[in-house]
């Protein structure tokens, strides 16, 4: 049987300069093909479990870690930042800080000359993934003459052509407009859909995540206070509201009619759901 994708065994880590615990005690299992939402509010931890998952903790950001992470079944706490690249692709909330060629095509060859493969197939596969995102038209152009959700775009196929196993991406569309956000969300859909990439994802879009995400993960002060499917976790109204994550607008307005006294007999998460729910307890009553 083969090793989940993610495995986060009884995981702490301290900053090497702070006083306290930033993750406390963090276990989940993340299965292959597993699209995974992560939230909570600022400063909680999310960014820096990202930079363990990646390997920037230990490797370039020093701190204590107790615990143990698998990855694909390697242990992730022992192996140096090139071996890592090898199955896990991370990508920054801000492009900019990924970008370094003079064009659209070159920034993803870069990319994939460090693999050591033949020219003919880096070529081959870089040409491939920019016609996948869609930006085919402008593979010539100069990344810097992208809107920064194309630019967003780019960082992604630049990590989606070294073929990773597992992606992370810490709130990709957190400086993005709304058009760039959508682009940027429908290209996540696409990798679920076309791919079943493993795929963990730190972000706030609540109607988006609660249509998506395999398991949704909140955290709080550094610690896992819920994970489970959508319909799981927000059903859980007195852990959201605490937590002070915003739950989908549909489950509010569910969580009203339980104010009010209405019987609900359960949390919807999409328009989809509640509908079936409505249409049910509407055909039962008549
Ligand atoms: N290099 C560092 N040294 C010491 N403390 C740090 C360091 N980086 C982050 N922290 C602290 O660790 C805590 C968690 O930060 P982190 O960036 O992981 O949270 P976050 O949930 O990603 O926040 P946000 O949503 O605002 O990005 C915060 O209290 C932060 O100040």
């Amino acid at each position: 049987m083969s090793a989940p994708a993610v495995e986060i065994r009884d995981l702490w880590f301290k900053y090497l300069m702070a006083e306290d615990w930033t993750l406390k005690n963090l276990n989940l299992t993340v299965e292959r093909g597993e699209f995974v939402v992560l939230m909570g509010p600022s400063g909680c931890g999310k960014s820096t479990l990202m930079y363990i998952l990646t390997g920037i903790i230990p490797n370039m950001v020093k701190g204590t870690i107790k615990g143990t992470v698998r990855i694909l079944g390697r242990d992730i706490l022992k192996l140096q930042p090139q071996e890592i690249v090898r199955d896990v692709g991370f990508v920054f909330q801000n492009p900019d800080s990924q970008i370094i060629m003079p064009s659209v095509l070159e920034e993803v060859i870069f990319g994939l000359e460090n693999l050591g493969l033949p020219p003919d197939e880096i070529r081959e596969r870089a040409e491939e993934i920019i016609k996948y995102v869609g930006l085919w038209e402008k593979k010539d152009l100069s990344p810097w003459s992208l809107s920064a959700g194309e630019r967003q775009i780019l960082a992604i196929a630049s990590v989606l052509a070294l073929r990773p196993k597992v992606m992370i991406l810490d709130e990709p569309t957190s400086m993005l407009d709304h058009r760039g956000t959508r682009r940027v969300l429908d290209l996540l859909d696409r990798l679920k859909r076309d791919y079943q990439m493993t795929i963990i994802v730190v972000e706030h879009r609540i109607e988006w995540a609660s249509k998506i995400a395999d398991k949704i993960v909140i955290m709080d002060k550094g610690e896992f206070v819920a994970v489970g499917k959508p319909s799981e976790v927000f059903s859980n109204y007195e852990l959201i509201m605490r937590v002070g994550v915003r739950p989908p607008m549909i489950s509010e307005v569910f969580y009203k009619l339980m104010d009010k006294g209405v019987r609900v007999d359960r949390i919807p998460v999409t328009a989809r759901e509640a509908v079936e729910l409505i249409k049910g307890r509407l055909s039962g009553g008549r």
